[in-house]
């Protein structure tokens, strides 16, 4: 594996959680895989699961790593070709990406949207400048349209708690004070198309994600209607993904409370199981007494991102 961007890098599904599994059950298994290997992770956004969940994942396999917040210390980079920096950017991405591959053996990139190019973002232009540049393989660590970490942590979860052979999962937008990314959403969507479940995608009108990763999802515009029957709620806030009106990308069309996940929404599910990738706003995206109650699993959901990265930075090692 040289990259891990979508569901296709991984391969076969019930493959890899197989060996999620199998890692899960001995962390350090596979630990003579990463000795004198370094990973880098380098951050341009803030984390917390991301950047703790994939150095815990390295250092079960034996890796060293380094760990690169830019906007902390680094030098502020340009990433346009073509300008004349004589700004407050002192190197090019096209620089320090070839120096940062000098250092390390596999690569993690956090690098999330704008949310005012569609195009810039949807071609993952600072992920490809990685992937084309450093000379090492590259994960994404949530870029500007993906997040297959997070996806896949989401798809041991449900694989852990389903209590049917085919689930339904609902992915149900809820609202937020600021504009979010849709790479986790797309991901989630990706992922759960290639899964074996019954999955359904619920928003406001305007907020229909990329026909590439929401596929031929059922979307249903009625939240409670969507909800039904649900064995999974998968809540999440995104912007609008400029789909049905490109002039609104990146922007907030909506801040309806009534999608706030709050009892009664759970009521209409299954005894469903609530999810969310956190970091979550409480009182926005759900009320207190649903992300606090036992069919909460956003708990186990993060503990669940060290066996995704365990899984993906295993399968580099064993390509270099
Ligand atoms: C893993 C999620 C990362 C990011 N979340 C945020 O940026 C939340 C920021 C906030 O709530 O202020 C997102 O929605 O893509
Ligand atoms: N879910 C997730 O990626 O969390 P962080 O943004 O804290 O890494």
């Amino acid at each position: 594996m040289n990259t891990f961007i979508n569901v296709e890098d991984i391969g076969n599904l019930q493959q890899a959680l197989a060996e999620a599994q199998e890692i899960k059950n001995d962390r350090f298994k596979y630990q003579h895989l990463g000795k004198n290997k370094t990973l880098m992770m380098i951050f341009f956004n803030n984390s917390l699961r991301t950047r703790l969940s994939t150095q815990k994942a390295a250092m079960n396999l034996g890796m060293n790593v380094i760990v690169l917040d830019v906007n902390a210390g680094a030098w502020k980079l340009e990433t346009e070709r073509g300008v004349i920096m004589d700004g407050d950017k002192s190197e090019h991405l096209l620089e320090a990406i070839p120096v940062m591959g000098c250092y390390c053996d596999l690569i993690g990139v956090r690098s999330f949207a704008g949310l005012t190019d569609r195009e810039y973002d949807y071609a993952e232009t600072v992920l490809h400048q990685f992937i084309k540049y450093s000379g090492r393989p590259v994960f994404a660590m949530e870029t500007a349209t993906v997040h297959p970490l997070q996806a896949f942590a989401d798809l041991i979860t449900i694989e852990e708690h389903k209590t049917k052979a085919r689930p339904k999962v609902v992915l149900s937008w809820a609202p937020h004070c600021r504009a979010l990314p849709q790479a986790v959403p797309n991901s989630f969507a990706q992922w759960m198309n290639a899964a074996d479940v019954d999955f359904v995608v619920t928003h406001p009108e305007g907020y229909e994600l990329d026909p590439k990763f929401v596929g031929n999802a059922r979307v249903e515009y009625d939240q409670m209607k969507a909800l039904e029957g649900a064995d999974f709620v998968y809540a999440k806030n995104w912007s609008c993904p400029g789909v049905t009106s490109p002039a609104d990308y990146g922007k907030i069309l909506s801040k309806d409370m009534s999608w706030t996940i709050d009892a009664a929404h759970m009521a209409v599910t299954d005894n469903g199981k609530f999810m969310h990738c956190l970091p979550v706003r409480r009182g926005l995206i759900v009320t207190d007494d649903v992300i606090e109650s036992p069919n909460s699993l956003v708990i186990p959901e993060a503990a669940n991102r060290e066996i995704s990265a365990s899984v993906v930075i295993k399968r580099m090692l064993e390509s270099l």
